[in-house]
């Protein structure tokens, strides 16, 4: 779509715009709200810019700054520096809950409940300083998973110092405060050891009672690239003994303890009593992580990772953690929305996107026979 094209349409939306302010119905005027006519306008831009997007693999500067004077203005971000000199963002919604997401790793360190509760996982001795990534929270693993690759473990993205997307692709969030979009791009340095230009986006929001993260890597590099990536959700349990995960079972698993060799799981539920590695293959969509001491079930929904990788690294590894406390293991467990079996593929300007939305609900809601919707329609 050419330059001139993106205008004419820009051009019409504002002419409409102006021609329905004052929309004539039955004989009675409907003054239409300002931001109907942002919308209109905001939406003209979008679909063309998403064409030039697709088409060119960049938005021209002036499509970016319509977009960006359109953006809501709402309250701005809370953005603060912690002790350690990370810069780290708060979010908050209505009914009371939060989020701390730092800049840092574009890592999520913190979720809590509106009774001021943490959801996530945090070391005791968790290291907050570059270039070590931060145990706990949610991690971002890419390009690579682990050791599968010749890059450091889990890839890069957990350790560079992500922005924040001032132009975040498609829609813009509807709500600042309780919303982030955050970007990391391929550096200099970067390219001498993963040779391939991109933009990894992440978007984090909160709602009541729900944490929702949508990644995105777009391919700006003139070939195509193939990488894994996870969401390593450092879950906060009251006692890993007492957890069980349902969603797994009869799938298959490689053992990453065991030279990664592929296994059947054999078990009714996941339960834990010793250190455990493993990424399950093509994986349902929805997997619950019951906490039966804290009555507490975290309900991980995903959207385009098809595996999900368990662990727990049990006394021995913990001890051999440095940034790990000896008896942390007890009171954490790593469930990972994940692609790692099938590397994803994008050619040149392509892009590829994913969901995870995590939610807690009360244990007896979601434990096997008392989920409502499992008994009725039998999904997961
Ligand atoms: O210590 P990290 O780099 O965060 O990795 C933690 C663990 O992640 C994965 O599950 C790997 O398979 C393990 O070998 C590794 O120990």
């Amino acid at each position: 779509m050419s330059r001139v094209f993106t205008m004419l349409l820009y051009n019409a939306s504002i002419y409409l715009t102006w021609t329905f302010h004052e929309l004539k119905v039955g004989g009675f005027y409907f003054e239409l709200e300002a931001d109907i006519k942002d919308l209109i306008i905001t939406f003209v831009i979008i679909i063309a810019a998403s064409n030039l997007e697709w088409n060119k693999g960049k938005v021209r500067p002036l499509v970016s700054s319509i977009r960006a004077k359109l953006r809501p203005k709402g309250m701005p971000l809370k953005l603060v520096q912690d002790a350690d000199g990370l810069p780290r963002v708060i979010l908050t919604e209505p009914t009371g809950s939060s989020a701390e997401v730092l800049l840092y790793g574009g890592q999520v360190v913190s979720w809590k409940t509106e009774r001021r509760e943490e959801l996530l996982f945090k070391s005791s001795k968790a290291i907050w300083k570059p270039p070590k990534a931060v145990r706990g929270g949610i991690p971002v693993c890419f390009p690579q998973f682990g050791n599968l690759g010749s890059l450091e473990q889990h890839g890069i993205a957990r350790s560079r110092m992500w922005s924040l997307d001032r132009d975040p692709s498609p829609f813009p969030p509807a709500n600042n405060q309780s919303s982030v979009d955050l970007i990391l791009k391929s550096t200099e340095e970067d390219l001498k050891t993963w040779p391939h230009s991109f933009e990894l986006r992440l978007r984090i929001s909160l709602n009541p009672g729900k944490l929702t993260l949508i990644p995105r890597v777009r391919n700006t590099d003139n070939k195509a690239f193939s990488f894994m990536f996870a969401l390593r959700n450092y879950l906060s349990v009251s006692d890993i003994s007492e957890v069980r995960v349902e969603g797994l079972e009869t799938l298959d698993y490689f053992d990453n303890l065991m030279h990664r060799e592929r296994f059947t799981e054999q078990a009714d539920a996941i339960t834990f009593d010793g250190e455990i590695d493993r990424v399950y293959l093509s994986t349902p969509t929805k997997i619950a992580i019951i906490d039966h001491e804290k009555k507490r079930t975290f309900v991980l929904r995903k959207d385009n990772m098809p595996d999900a990788v368990v662990w727990n690294p049990w006394d021995k590894k913990a001890k051999a953690l440095l940034d790990l406390g000896d008896e942390d293991y007890k009171s954490m467990l790593c469930v990972d929305s994940a692609a790692i079996e099938t590397p994803i593929v994008l050619k040149p300007f392509e892009e590829w996107k994913s969901c995870q939305e995590l939610s807690t609900v009360s244990s007896s809601y979601c434990s096997g026979q008392l989920d409502p919707r499992k008994v009725l329609y039998g999904f997961r």
